[in-house]
């Protein structure tokens, strides 16, 4: 495709992400427009699709990847339709872009890994938007540069305002610890070996059986220590924060300057992000944009993927699957994962 031609893409799921993404394609980046918008809300699909000038509504979610006026998927659509939309990406041979998590059990991620395999090419990118957050490409090239030395220690804090109805204790392993999962496997460069979950006392101001903040360790293949807080019902705001801690020093990001205290309405003498769309807002528009161009250039070489892939989805979902396991017990358990040898195809 060349690069005067847009992208035509469909987003399936357009509620609080697909409709950002929508609205990312249409007004902030160029070179892609949408051309198909499906929701599993009629009213949904319509009233983004109003908005949107130049799309139109597929009621049928295979039928929008179908479509012969779609180059490529946008999907935002919740975690357990994402196995099946995928594959039916992969079946029309059309580039995806899927929302993290790929999807939310290690068999199913393995099955799409192999079937991306099997096509020669790599059509699948997974939303793990950390990656391409400025801070946290600055943290990864302080530690490639050697700067901090062998990285020893990874803290890292995940908080949330609030969840959505309905969100549960797995979930947020799945939904939530996974990023930090992605950003593990990201910064270190290596696979997650066992997983441990704490359960600390709950917050008494969670929903009802809702297990948080749950407190995680990973292990790494070369031993190394991550520890994690997740804590998703937080009331105040939106905080990622990470911590390495190497041979030769240490580098944190997500605060500006040292914290002493927060609380509602998050402010500190400076400013908390009240949610994921202000504080990752640039990572989300710099992972489309060079998601649109890598698929745009992908025929020529058969990738269309720039970023995490369906391995780092696969990997993701076989160490939350452990962590959910864990999350019973307490006890650490170890990740059970393929080798990536094992899985021919273009995501080695
Ligand atoms: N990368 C991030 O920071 C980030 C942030 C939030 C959500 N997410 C991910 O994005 C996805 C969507 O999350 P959200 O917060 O926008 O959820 P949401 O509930 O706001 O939107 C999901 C939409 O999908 C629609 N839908 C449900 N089943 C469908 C189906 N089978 N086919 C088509 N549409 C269907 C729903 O009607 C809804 O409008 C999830 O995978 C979530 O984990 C990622
Ligand atoms: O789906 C959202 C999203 O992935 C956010 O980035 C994360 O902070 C939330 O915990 C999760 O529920």
């Amino acid at each position: 495709m060349s690069d005067n031609q847009d992208l035509r893409i469909a987003v399936l799921g357009v509620g609080i992400m697909g409709a950002d993404h929508v609205d990312r394609i249409t007004n902030k980046i160029g070179g892609a427009r949408v051309t198909v918008v499906n929701d599993y809300s009629l009213a949904r699909a319509e009233e983004i699709a109003a908005l949107t000038p130049g799309a139109r509504v597929v009621v049928d979610p295979f039928d929008a990847i179908a479509a012969e006026d779609v180059d490529a998927v946008v999907l935002a659509t919740p975690g357990p339709t994402h196995e099946k939309q995928v594959l039916a990406c992969l079946e029309a041979g059309k580039p995806v872009l899927c929302e993290k998590p790929l999807t939310t059990d290690a068999d199913s991620s393995l099955t799409i890994v192999k079937a991306e395999a099997a096509l020669g090419k790599r059509l699948i990118q997974v939303g793990f938007m950390r990656r391409f957050d400025h801070e946290y490409t600055q943290l990864k090239d302080l530690i490639d540069s050697g700067d901090l030395g062998r990285p020893l220690v990874v803290h890292c804090a995940h908080r949330n305002p609030a969840v959505p109805n309905g969100f549960d204790s797995a979930m947020i392993v799945k939904d939530s610890l996974v990023h930090e999962v992605d950003v593990t496997r990201f910064l270190l460069d290596e696979e997650i070996t066992s997983v441990q979950i704490i359960r600390p006392a709950a917050n008494s101001l969670a929903p009802e059986g809702i297990q948080d903040p749950q407190i995680a360790i990973f292990e790494t293949e070369s031993g190394r220590h991550v520890d994690a807080e997740v804590f998703v019902t937080t009331g105040v705001a939106y905080e990622v924060r990470t911590e390495v801690v190497g041979e030769l020093g240490s580098a944190m990001i997500g605060l500006d300057v040292g914290l002493i205290r927060k609380t509602k309405p998050g402010n500190w003498g400076g400013q908390i992000t009240p949610g994921f769309r202000e504080r990752f807002g640039q990572a989300y528009d710099t992972e489309f944009a060079r998601w649109i161009k890598a698929v745009k250039i992908g025929a020529g070489t058969g990738n269309y993927v720039d970023g995490p892939g369906a391995w780092d989805g696969y990997a993701a979902a076989a160490v939350c699957a452990a962590g959910v396991k864990s999350l019973e017990t307490g006890q650490r358990v170890a990740v059970d994962m393929v080798a990536r040898d094992s899985v021919a195809g273009p995501q080695r």
